[in-house]
């Protein structure tokens, strides 16, 4: 089958790997000519324009947007005055689904259909495939369906789960319509919101490993800045957090993909020294909390998940300089100044 794909950055571009090696044809473009040469060198379609990309696709056309967030909508309104009534735009980034509800509105007036897709592998995804999460009209996710099954992972990338067998479901093979269109990245949002909270869980409990050791800083003195501490013998543990990470991979509750990558991360840089400590945020989490404030969910860890990432930012400074201010105000206490 035929998929044009327009930007190919990482995840683009291992896309258009995978749809290759399992024969299907690619049609890319991107604005930095030297992504796009590079595929072509290995056999893909160039195009060299928007034009040049819709006029090298055939009719119905699918074309499928991998580009940064914030150019997306752009990118899918631009393509949707090449196109014709018929052909398919696939927004596989990390969209707001709401977007993907205007998105898909504005489309139907020239017949053009728009399906949202919550892609998930990063990096590993040309190796292990990517997990789809689909929405969009059925009949549309249907024609679609040799592509998703091929960039998905399979059914051997876990093993089935006891009670299911018979001809694979879609699920296990990898990839869901979930409903229609915006349903494939409200998922993949809530997917987010949940990997922000498996993340902070596991940050939280290395950190308190972390600072098991803190008996002994107490044997040699008390810093006034926090309480006492009322059994220093209780803290005197030096754990190696590389090899508690390595031996959690085996066998424990908490084993999963994400430990082994913060496994793998703890190798490479045992004392973390290459990062700051500044924690980016894309969109996701936030917008699954408004779900969940709007539904009237309660979503405690996500949110707690989401606000940490903030304050890694520096954005409780103010916040804590006002607790500092009121503590010296109605207990003369004192607190130190700004570095
Ligand atoms: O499932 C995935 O493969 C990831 O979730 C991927 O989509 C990306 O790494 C996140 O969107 C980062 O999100 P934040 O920038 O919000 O942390």
């Amino acid at each position: 089958m035929q998929l044009g794909m327009i930007g190919l950055g990482r995840m683009g571009a291992n896309l258009v790997r995978r749809l290759r090696q399992a024969g299907h044809e690619c049609v890319v473009y991107d604005v930095n000519a030297d992504a796009v040469a590079m595929l072509a060198a290995e056999g893909a379609t160039p195009a060299d324009s928007l034009e040049d990309f819709a006029a090298k696709l055939t009719t119905p056309r699918a074309a499928w947007v991998m580009v940064p967030a914030g150019l997306t909508g752009d990118t899918v309104f631009k393509l949707a005055d090449l196109f014709e009534s018929g052909d398919i735009i696939i927004d596989g980034g990390n969209s707001y689904y709401r977007d993907d509800i205007h998105r898909a509105k504005a489309l139907s007036e020239k017949g053009i259909h728009y399906v949202d897709v919550g892609t998930s592998g990063g990096v590993f995804g040309l190796e292990r495939g990517f997990c789809l999460m689909i929405g969009g009209e059925p009949d549309v996710v249907k024609h679609l369906e040799p592509l998703f099954a091929t960039i998905a992972p399979g059914v051997d990338a876990a093993p089935r789960t006891p009670g299911r067998s018979g001809a694979p479901s879609q699920a296990e093979l990898g990839y869901l319509h979930c409903g229609p269109v915006g349903a494939g990245h409200f998922v993949k949002m809530i997917h987010n919101g949940i990997e922000y909270g498996m993340m902070a869980a596991f940050a939280e409990g290395l950190g308190v490993l972390n600072n098991a050791d803190i008996g002994r800083a107490a044997a040699a003195g008390h810093d006034a800045e926090t309480a006492p501490l009322a059994d220093p013998q209780y803290y005197q543990y030096d754990f190696d957090i590389p090899a508690i990470t390595e031996v959690w991979r085996r066998g424990s509750v908490v084993a999963s993909w994400l430990l082994d990558l913060t496994a793998v991360a703890l190798v490479e840089d045992p004392e973390l020294g290459s990062f700051g400590g500044r924690v980016s945020d894309s969109g996701e989490g936030r917008w699954t909390v408004l779900a969940a404030v709007e539904e009237g969910v309660p979503a405690h860890v996500l949110t707690a998940s989401l606000y940490e990432r903030f304050s890694s930012r520096g954005e409780s400074l103010y916040a804590d300089k006002i607790l500092s201010a009121m503590r010296k105000q109605f207990g003369g206490h004192h607190e130190k100044p700004s570095t």
